[in-house]
Parts: C-alpha cells; structure tokens; sequence
C-alpha cells in the first residue's frame, strides 16, 4: 500500500513546457483522487509523466520507490496508465486484447499457466459485467463497450497504482456509477487510483479526493468537501456554481451559468 508523491514535476512536449514544477500530495492509496480542471490544463500529462510516457523532471515517488528514472519494465509492476483513446478497431477479441495487455508486460511476468491466466481473465471480464463479451471481436462493439475493455486492461495485472484518463467519458449514466463503484471498491483493496473526470458532480459523489490543476499547476488538492468550492469553480473554470447536500451525505454541483468576469486565460 503507497501513496503518490510528486515535488517539483515538469514536463512538456518538444520544449514546451506543460507541467510547471508541480507539487502534490501524499495522493493516498485505498482512496480515488479525481484530477480535474479546464481543457488543456495538463491532466493527461501529468498521468503521462507518472506512467513514464512523457519525460519529466522532479520527484515522482510512489510508496519508497522514485518513478522518475525507472525503466519501463520495473515501472510496469507499480501501475497501468489507461489512456482516453479507446482500443484500436483491430481483429481481436476482447479476450485476446485482455491477454495482449498482459503479455505487453516487459518481462512476459506470468499468473504460472495458459489456464490461470485464462481464468484471471475471466474474473476481470466478470467484475466488468462483460462477461458475455469475451468472444466478440473490439471492431463489433460500441464505444462504452471498448471503454470498458480498456478499463479491463488496465486491471488485468492487478497493479498497486492505476491511472485511468477519463474512463467514464462514453459511459451511459449507469455504467458511469457502476465503474466510479468498481473504482472505489479497487481503492478500497488497498490500490491507489487516480482518476480523470470533467464531471465534476461525479466526481464530488465518488472521489474522495480532488487534485485541481489549472495550467500545468495544482490549484487545490486534499478531500472533495474542502476542494470544490464556488470560489474554485469561479477560478478555475469561469463558472458560477452552488454545492448542495444530496443523498448519503453527499454533495453535488449545481451549475448557474459562466461568471460575469472574464473567463480566465
Ligand atoms: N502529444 C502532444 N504533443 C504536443 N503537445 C501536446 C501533446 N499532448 C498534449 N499537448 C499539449 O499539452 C497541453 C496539455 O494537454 P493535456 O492533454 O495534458 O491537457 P488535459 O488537461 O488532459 O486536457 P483535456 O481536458 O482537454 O483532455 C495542451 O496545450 C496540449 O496541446
């Protein structure tokens, strides 16, 4: 069980910066942290640095161990990135994707045989309620349904961190609870999951913490209840908004209109 640690991260493309000496944390494990903010603020680089997909300068220690300097193959025992593209329309079933993430891992590391790989599979594809997809090939199936395979893939290797970007976005409503459920409970095992959402109602019913970024920076992080705030959502994103109670005990976001000062730049 590790949490996430991340001082000073910069990262960027072709020289131009994106993160810009990025602190944070301890991102906790046995929680899901939502990363949110506006288009562009630079979420999916920040899962891209820790995943080791974008090169980045800093400190990014997961539990003892620093990420930033490790090879891939060791990398790949500590998380699964999930990218927001979904699986490529290939002649492949969805049992055979399945078994391709896992012998994608550097050092083809095993479950001991074809047969118990096989039946891991099985388990995933069950927790995922995809259980009657195994044999469909990914061309044959809708959007969602290849969301839920690439959310399958990256929990076939059972890793203590998962960075998942935008699993949700081509989910029906019940799905979206299903798998924000499927999150918490993957949390609860003791994983550490950081998880990218523009829904912010979903993620103030379902995460337990907030990373706020806002042009490659943290703006806020620590649990939703302190995190999201009008003054935040006025901020961050140029909107008016109000918070209310609703079932549980929990809160959610009631959306007014753009604020009447300039959006920010
Ligand atoms: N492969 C790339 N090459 C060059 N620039 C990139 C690349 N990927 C992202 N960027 C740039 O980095 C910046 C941050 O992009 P990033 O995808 O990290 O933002 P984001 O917060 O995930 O955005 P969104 O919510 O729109 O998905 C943007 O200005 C984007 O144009």
């Amino acid at each position: 069980m590790s949490e996430l640690l991340l001082s000073g991260v910069t990262a960027g493309y072709a020289g131009r910066p994106v993160l810009r000496g990025l602190s944070c944390g301890p991102i906790p494990h046995g929680r899901v942290t939502a990363l949110v903010g506006p288009n562009a603020a630079g979420k999916s680089t920040l899962l891209r640095a820790i995943a080791g997909l974008v090169r980045a300068k800093g400190s990014i220690r997961f539990g003892d161990r620093e990420l930033i300097g490790m090879s891939a193959r060791e990398r790949a025992h500590h998380l699964a990135f999930m990218p927001q593209a979904l699986p490529q329309d290939t002649a492949l079933s969805v049992i055979e994707a399945l078994l391709g993430a896992w012998r994608a891992l550097p050092d083809g590391a095993s479950w001991g045989s074809e047969a118990a790989l096989l039946d891991r599979v099985g388990k995933v594809l069950d927790r995922l309620g995809l259980g009657d997809l195994g044999m469909a090939q990914l061309q044959s199936l809708s959007g969602g349904q290849r969301q839920m395979v690439a959310l399958a893939q990256a929990i076939i290797r059972d890793p203590p961190l998962l960075l998942l970007d935008e699993p949700t976005s081509a989910l029906d409503l019940r799905r979206q609870l299903e798998v924000m459920g499927l999150l918490g409970e993957l949390a609860r095992e003791g994983r550490t999951v950081i998880v990218v959402l523009h829904d912010l109602a979903l993620a103030a019913r379902w995460a337990d913490c907030l990373l706020v970024m806002d042009h490659g920076e943290a703006h806020g992080f620590g649990p939703s209840e302190t995190v999201l705030t009008p003054g935040m959502l006025d901020d961050v994103y140029g909107v008016e908004a109000r918070i209310e109670p609703c079932s549980q005990g929990r809160r959610t976001l009631l959306i007014d209109g753009v604020s009447r000062r300039a959006p920010p730049p």
